[in-house]
């Protein structure tokens, strides 16, 4: 059942695939594009997919996104398998455990930060009122209390990369899906983006899968899954160098994602700083 997803444990393999095929187009025009990928992210993890144009990438995490459906192969998030749920569960499974960064913002250039910010949690259902007091409470937390009812065109690339990420937790999603989050975004803003989603990932046990071309962010992966004509050729795991980075950041201490939320001002601040004087 789509309300019983389990509660995400620390460690825990949030998304699990396995096998999984996906074709477009039939007869002599059908092409094969994923052939049988495997692929898992676990909570409180920046998991990467990468890749030569055209492996398959942006395909593998929208089935897993549960946008487009897998021909064959297993799809499970949070323990439900994706593959038995109807076309209105799927909706609602998305709409409640996953959220989604793009490259280009997509914020809706008429409403403000806070009201962009805040539309998952109406989309949901909840009073525009509520919805905004709780995106407003998450910009602050990215730095951005000062920008909440600025429109998208007063706000840095990097501003309003902050502002769709805050539109993609809102609603205390488990699985973030980041495609280029970064390819329009300057090093520094870039950096520091990354920087936030790593923390956002410890502190929230979320999981955060992040497809990328953009080699100067790969310092802030825990695990990159390496993508060649529509399989996992290569799993790197580079969680010893990730976490030695967030203790960085955080001021020596170990970055236990079982203990208190840890402190984040650090990288909110060098967020901040870095773009928030327009
Ligand atoms: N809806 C579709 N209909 C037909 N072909 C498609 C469709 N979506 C993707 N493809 C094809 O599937 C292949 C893989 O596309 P996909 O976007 O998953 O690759 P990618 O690795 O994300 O590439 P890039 O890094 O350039 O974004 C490409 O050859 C693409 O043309």
């Amino acid at each position: 059942m789509v309300d019983t997803a389990p509660e995400p444990r620390p460690d825990a393999v949030l998304v699990a695939c396995s096998g999984v095929e996906k074709s477009f187009g039939e007869g002599n025009a059908k092409v094969r594009v994923l052939r049988g990928a495997s692929f898992d992210a676990h909570a409180g993890e920046m998991t990467y997919l990468v890749g030569p144009s055209g492996c398959g990438k942006t395909t593998l995490i929208s089935v897993i996104g549960a946008i487009l459906s897998a021909d064959d192969g297993e799809v499970s998030v949070l323990g439900t398998d994706l593959r038995v749920l109807s076309r209105p569960k799927l909706a609602d499974f998305r709409l409640r455990h996953f959220g989604f960064v793009f490259q280009q913002f997509n914020l809706l250039p008429a409403l403000t930060a806070a009201e962009n910010a805040a539309i998952p949690r109406v989309a949901r259902g909840e009073s525009t009122g509520d919805a905004e007091e709780h995106a407003r409470q998450l910009l602050a937390e990215l730095g951005l209390g000062d920008h909440a009812d600025k429109m998208p065109a007063q706000l840095s690339g990097g501003q309003q990369q902050r502002v769709a990420i805050a539109r993609a937790l809102v609603h205390e999603p488990s699985v973030l899906i980041c495609d280029e989050p970064t390819a329009s975004l300057d090093a520094a803003s870039g950096s520091n983006v990354m920087a936030l989603l790593s923390d956002l990932a410890v502190e929230g046990d979320r999981s955060v899968i992040i497809v990328t071309h953009d080699d100067r962010i790969f310092d802030h992966a825990d695990v990159i899954h390496h993508m060649a004509d529509g399989e996992i050729e290569e799993v790197e795991d580079r969680r010893e160098q990730a976490g030695r980075r967030r203790e960085e950041r955080n001021g020596g201490r170990p970055a236990d994602r079982r203990e208190e939320a840890p402190e984040t001002d650090a990288v909110r601040g060098s967020c901040a700083g870095n773009d928030q004087n327009r």
